[in-house]
């Protein structure tokens, strides 16, 4: 799915009204229609406070006014008595309101002094995305209170303060429990600074034109279920354990033989015909109590120094693997000796954060999956997550490889700049070795044939649907990384499911 900007979202919207028959009247009235039509089923409250600008974000919410009214909510709008200036299309809903009688509408300065009943929630249609610049003294205190009070809050198509693209200017911006986003994710949504504003996002399909979308370029995508569809390939009839590669997953020292564990378990359950661990001894037992289908080679006593390389194996290297003097000699000399794609996570990345000339030993390809302290310590501090990205994109760029920026909607970035975003998971994966978990996927995709991008993309949405199934089962609280593993085959049983139902009638 095609992650556009504000200017991008604008030029959409008037193509749909120039090419497909429709005003923009009736364009605001579609997107107001499905908000309503959300609000009555999926809000319990009885009465709703919406808040409207003067644009076209303060004329969908003048039209929701009007529909929830019709559907026999309790009404109250709150406009800026101050400014008579409205755009076209939010003057002539807001004039469709006012031959309402049974409802009000206020100055937004007077909210303060009404009394607030328990069960009403809060509509912001203040602004969406064409703000700009920052909030007046008067609208910066009606944030601020809104933000205050104890409600159901929910944004329609941004949050007030907010931009679509990035960091805005505003110093405050109102807190939604759920945004209704017309049509389209928006980046800012899927970045922790401004992300963290939207509460639960909800994408309303309000029928902008299928040609414009399709026709009009960008280099930034969510990774949708369709897109995991078509890149899934079920197993064949006909086919034996060399079918799906050998992986070998370098892995594990004294006292982190776990992070080892749980990327074999991973590994394992993805599908790779055979799974191998290089570790220290020290963990032999309990990796082959812990994962029997797994086999063992031995890369020192109680850290690695001696790691074993072979021609047609699928390398995952880093989890647990520590970082003693012998261990990088052993890692960087043995990435001399690889000139295909690998998976390179944790330690690993640690090693070759330590010369920015380890980069160039990395073999075109390869998948690099860091978290941000990681990322940090190989490329450098950035101001801010959305700077981080540009930085990730240029290495991605000039080292020919994929990063996958571990986050809450973690992010993809190829060597041709694009990045991918990933929906699936949930805050239950913020628990010690749910990447190590990650790191198994992955190198198990790439042992089975799946390009580089292929199995970042598909590895990525796996990884957070088996956590969204772990949290169903046992809470984001109690979710721990071994869940993960355990739960991947549901969703592989989900996904072959939604390809023959594609295929098949
Ligand atoms: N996607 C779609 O196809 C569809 C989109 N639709 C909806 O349209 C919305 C976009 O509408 P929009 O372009 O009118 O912008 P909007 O967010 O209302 O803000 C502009 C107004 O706010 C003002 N203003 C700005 N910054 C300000 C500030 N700091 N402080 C004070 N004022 C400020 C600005 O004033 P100006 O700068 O022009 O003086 C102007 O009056 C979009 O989010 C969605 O809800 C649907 O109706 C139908 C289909
Ligand atoms: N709040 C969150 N929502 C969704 N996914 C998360 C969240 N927090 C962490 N994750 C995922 O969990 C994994 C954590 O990886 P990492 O920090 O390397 O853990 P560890 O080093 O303990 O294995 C990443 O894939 C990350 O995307
Ligand atoms: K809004």
């Amino acid at each position: 799915m095609k992650i556009f900007t504000a200017e991008q979202i604008r030029a959409c919207d008037q193509w749909t009204v120039q090419h497909e028959q429709v005003s923009s009247l009736m364009l605001m009235e579609k997107a107001a229609g499905r908000c309503a039509d959300w609000f009555a089923s999926q809000i319990k409250s009885e009465r709703f406070w919406i808040f409207c600008g003067n644009g076209n974000n303060g004329g969908d919410g003048f039209a929701i006014a009007r529909m929830l009214y019709r559907k026999g909510f309790d009404i109250d709008v709150f406009i800026d008595f101050k400014n008579p200036e409205y755009s076209e299309d939010a003057r002539i809903n807001l004039q469709k309101l006012k031959e309402i009688s049974g409802v009000d509408i206020h100055d937004f300065r007077q909210v303060s002094e009404m009394k607030f009943k328990q069960d009403t929630s809060i509509v912001d249609a203040i602004f969406g995305s064409g703000f700009h610049g920052s909030l007046s003294l008067d609208y910066q205190k009606l944030i601020a209170f809104l933000n205050s009070i104890q409600a159901n809050k929910v944004s329609i198509d941004i949050p007030t303060g907010l931009s679509a693209d990035g960091l805005s200017d505003s110093e405050s911006v109102f807190i939604a429990d759920h945004t209704l986003s017309l049509q389209f994710w928006k980046k800012s949504f899927l970045h922790p600074e401004t992300g963290n504003f939207c509460g639960k996002v909800h994408i309303l399909d309000i029928g902008l034109s299928p040609e414009f979308i399709q026709k009009t370029d960008t280099s930034q995508y969510i990774i949708s279920d369709s897109t995991v569809q078509k890149i899934y390939r079920p197993r064949e009839q006909f086919s034996h354990k060399g079918t799906y590669g050998k992986v070998h997953l370098i892995a594990g020292s004294y006292g982190k033989i776990g992070a080892a564990i749980l990327a074999a378990r991973a590994a394992v359950r993805t599908g790779a015909g055979l799974v191998t661990v290089q570790a220290p001894e020290c963990g032999f037992s309990i990796l082959q109590t812990a994962c029997p289908e797994a086999m063992m080679l031995s890369t020192g006593n109680i850290f690695s120094e001696n790691l074993h390389y072979e021609e047609g194996i699928t390398y995952g290297i880093g989890p647990g693997l520590g970082t003693e003097s012998e261990t990088q000699n052993a890692f960087l000399e043995f990435l001399k000796k690889i000139n295909k794609p690998i998976v390179l996570d944790a330690d690993a990345l640690n090693i070759i954060a330590l010369d920015n000339a380890h980069l160039e030993l990395i073999p075109k390809n390869s998948l690099l999956t860091p978290h941000p302290k990681e990322f940090e310590r190989l490329f450098g501090t950035s101001a801010n997550s959305f700077k981080r990205l540009e930085i990730a994109k240029e290495n991605a760029e000039k080292f020919g490889i994929f990063i996958v920026l571990k986050d809450r909607y973690t992010q993809i970035i190829t060597p041709k700049k694009t990045v991918y975003y990933n929906i699936t998971g949930n805050p239950g994966m913020a628990t010690g070795g749910s990447g190590d978990v990650l790191t198994g996927i992955i190198t198990a995709l790439l042992a089975q044939k799946y390009s580089s991008e292929e199995a970042a993309i598909l590895g990525v949405w796996l990884h957070g649907k088996a956590g969204d199934d772990a949290a169903k089962m046992n809470s984001e609280e109690a979710l721990i990384a071994g869940d993960l593993p355990e739960s991947l085959g549901r969703v592989f049983n989900e996904l072959k499911n939604s390809h023959y139902k594609k295929t098949t009638k």
